[in-house]
């Protein structure tokens, strides 16, 4: 069914902007030191988790500043919904990371099933450390695992559906350059 964009273009405009362009982009400077500091002599393998890892790592990477490899992965559970269900694969990592340390790069850790299960299959396959990095840590008591948390985190954020900075409504508005709350949700 074709989207309703009076109904796209009203959320954006009804949203709550929870974090600016400014001040994401101060966040994502000082998660590139941390892991700049930690993890200059791993030679990662490191995996953007499209789609809504895009903007992130795009934004992340050029601050790297040591040798990694990147690739990309496509696991989804949301399917531009505003709940989540089962861990559908779209793209598993085609790049081979046996014995090599692994760094996954993702919009947000909501209940963290998406991150739980992308780090479990990068370390049965052979990954020798996994490490992960969010932008956004949403804060809530619904964790896949009571003990889940990413290695880097940018920001942390309120129980509510964000969008932008790569994260969707209903499949849009990844494109919007900050992070909002929906309306009502
Ligand atoms: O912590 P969780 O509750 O598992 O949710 C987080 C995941 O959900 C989103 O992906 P989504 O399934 O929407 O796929 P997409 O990035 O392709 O939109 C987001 O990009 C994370 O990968
Ligand atoms: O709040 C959210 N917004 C967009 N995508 C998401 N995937 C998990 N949680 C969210």
């Amino acid at each position: 069914m074709p989207a309703d964009l009076a109904h796209i273009r009203q959320v954006m405009a009804e949203a709550d902007c929870l974090y600016t362009n400014e001040q994401l982009e101060a966040a994502i400077h000082q998660v590139a030191q941390s892991i700049n500091a930690e993890l200059a002599e791993r030679n990662p393998v490191v995996f953007c988790v499209m789609n809504g890892g895009l903007i992130f790592a795009g934004k992340l990477l050029p601050q790297l500043d040591f040798p990694l490899e990147l690739s990309y992965l496509h696991a989804t559970r949301y399917r531009n919904e505003t709940t989540g269900g089962e861990l559908f694969w779209k793209a598993k990592p085609e790049i081979s990371f046996m014995d090599r340390d692994v760094l996954i790069i993702d919009d947000i850790l909501d209940e963290g099933h998406t991150l739980a299960a992308i780090s479990d299959f990068c370390k049965h396959a052979g990954a020798r450390q996994v490490h992960t990095v969010v932008l956004i840590d949403k804060t809530h008591d619904r964790k896949a695992r009571p003990d889940l948390k990413a290695d880097y985190v940018g920001l942390p954020c309120v129980d509510r559906y964000i969008f932008g900075y790569g994260m969707d409504y209903k499949g849009y508005w990844r494109n919007a350059p900050g992070i909002y709350a929906v309306k009502g949700l």
